[in-house]
């Protein structure tokens, strides 16, 4: 059988702080163009996972090889290079306040692009990537004049400008109302529809997980306890597994 080409591979993690072993023994592969959900209770690890991807923690064991580079073995610079495909969609949306959205969108440019490449691309970039979250007329707005739901479009806008492989989100409908985080989980579909992008989904929302998940992962006891589709997962027997369905 001809395996899926994985954008991401996590092999046998472990993380552990003092007593509290997180992570144990946890591994996932995510395809090409595959959305992805993680789904675990508070605390279960799902943000130690996305840290050890981003390399803001350091596992105790196991790999993680993005776009078939160990991570572990990559010098600042070449992880610098690595993340301009790495997107990051921040729970708080991470809008710098003083910066229009013109700004915003070009900030990212400013790290990953020459001065000539700015100055003959950028302008199209942020047009594009606002275009396609539907807010090409804020474009000279401020964040403060935006609602909950549009700064995040505006976050996502800024996450893909720079047309990352793969996009992990951390929450990304949390605190919106469910007609808004319906509207942002359309949208995640269309990006990866447009954009062929992988993406990890730390989600709690069931209504998001519903519709963006080709495939969901449930961290249980810092294991990968049980996988499928939201179809499978929803008829699984299993206690542990059930919970998270009750009432659906
Ligand atoms: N830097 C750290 N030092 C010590 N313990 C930590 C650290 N970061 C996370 N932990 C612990 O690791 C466990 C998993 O935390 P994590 O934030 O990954 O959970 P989570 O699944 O993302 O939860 P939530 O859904 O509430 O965001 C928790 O017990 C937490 O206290």
């Amino acid at each position: 059988m001809i395996k899926d080409k994985a954008i991401i591979e996590v092999d046998r993690l472990n993380k552990s702080f003092g007593q509290n072993h997180v992570l144990r023994d946890f591994s996932l592969q995510l395809s090409e163009g595959e959305n992805l959900v993680i789904l675990g209770k508070s605390g279960s690890g799902k943000s130690v996972l996305i840290k050890c991807i981003i390399r803001l923690i350091e596992p105790d064991s196991g790999t993680i090889s993005i776009l078939d580079q160990d991570i572990s073995l990559l010098d600042q610079d070449e992880m610098d290079l690595l993340r301009a495909d790495v997107g990051f969609l921040f729970q708080s949306n991470a809008l710098y306040d003083s910066m229009t959205i013109r700004q915003n969108l070009e900030f990212p440019l400013r790290r990953h692009w020459t001065k000539e490449e700015r100055e003959l691309k950028a302008e199209s970039a942020v047009k594009e990537a606002l275009e396609d979250v539907g807010l090409l007329h804020t474009i000279d707005m401020m964040p403060a004049e935006l609602s909950g739901g549009m700064r995040k479009r505006i976050a996502l806008a800024r996450t893909i400008i720079l047309k990352p492989k793969v996009i992990l989100y951390d929450e990304p409908t949390t605190g919106l109302d469910p007609i808004t985080g319906r509207e942002i989980s359309e949208l995640m579909n269309r990006i990866q529809e447009k954009y062929n992008t992988a993406s990890i989904i730390i989600s709690h929302d069931m209504n998001c997980i519903r519709m963006t998940a080709n495939r969901i992962i449930m961290l249980i006891e810092g294991r990968n306890y049980a996988e499928g589709t939201f179809e499978n997962l929803i008829k699984n027997q299993d206690p542990k597994v059930g919970d998270f369905f009750e009432g659906l």
